[in-house]
C-alpha cells in the first residue's frame, strides 16, 4: 500500500507522527510526504489536501492520511477531486466504515480534536481494512461514481 500523507500547519505535529508510524509499518510500501514540513509553513490546507487527493486519483499513492486543525477542511477539499473519497473519522468505527462502506481512499484527522494517541491506532487499524467490491456496498458507492461521470 502507498500512502501520501499531509497536513497544514495546524496538523503538522500529527501529521509527522501518523507518517512515521506508517513508515513502520510493514503492511505499508511506500508513504509519500507532501508537507507542510513544519510550522512555519502557513500553506492553506486546500492546496494540500488537493494535492493530496489528485496524487490518489492519478494513480501515484491508494490511499491518503491528511490532518488540519479539525479534519474537517482536508475532507472537503479532498472530495472535490474526482474519484477520491474522504472523511474525517475520529473513532474506530467510522473508519473501519469508511474503507468497507464507502471505499473511502482519504482519511482526515483534526490535530485539534484528537490526541495523537487514538490517531495513531485508528491509523493502524485503518491499514488493515479493505474494500470488498463485491459487497452490498459496491452498487452504493457506484451512485457516487456514476454522479461524477456525469456532471
Ligand atoms: O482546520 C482547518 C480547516 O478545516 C485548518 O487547520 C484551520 O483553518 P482556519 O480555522 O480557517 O484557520
Amino acid at each position: 500500500m502507498r500512502i501520501v500523507v499531509a497536513a497544514d500547519n495546524a496538523g503538522v505535529a500529527l501529521k509527522d507522527q501518523l507518517r512515521d508510524l506508517l513508515l513502520a509499518d510493514d503492511r505499508v510500501d511506500e508513504v509519500t510526504d507532501l508537507g507542510v514540513a513544519d510550522g512555519s509553513d502557513d500553506k492553506a490546507y486546500p492546496l494540500l489536501g488537493l494535492a493530496a487527493a489528485e496524487t490518489i486519483a492519478r494513480g501515484d499513492a491508494d490511499r491518503g492520511v491528511l490532518v488540519c486543525g479539525t479534519g474537517i477542511g482536508m475532507a472537503i477539499s479532498a472530495n472535490k477531486v474526482p474519484g477520491v473519497r474522504a472523511t474525517v473519522a475520529h473513532d474506530s468505527y467510522s473508519a473501519e466504515r469508511s474503507v468497507k462502506s464507502n471505499d473511502c481512499q482519504v482519511i482526515t484527522f483534526g490535530a485539534r480534536a484528537i490526541g495523537p494517541e487514538l490517531a495513531k491506532k485508528i491509523v493502524a487499524e485503518w491499514v488493515g481494512h479493505r474494500f470488498d467490491p463485491s459487497s452490498a456496498s459496491a452498487s452504493k458507492v457506484a451512485h457516487i461514481t456514476e454522479y461524477e461521470q456525469a456532471h
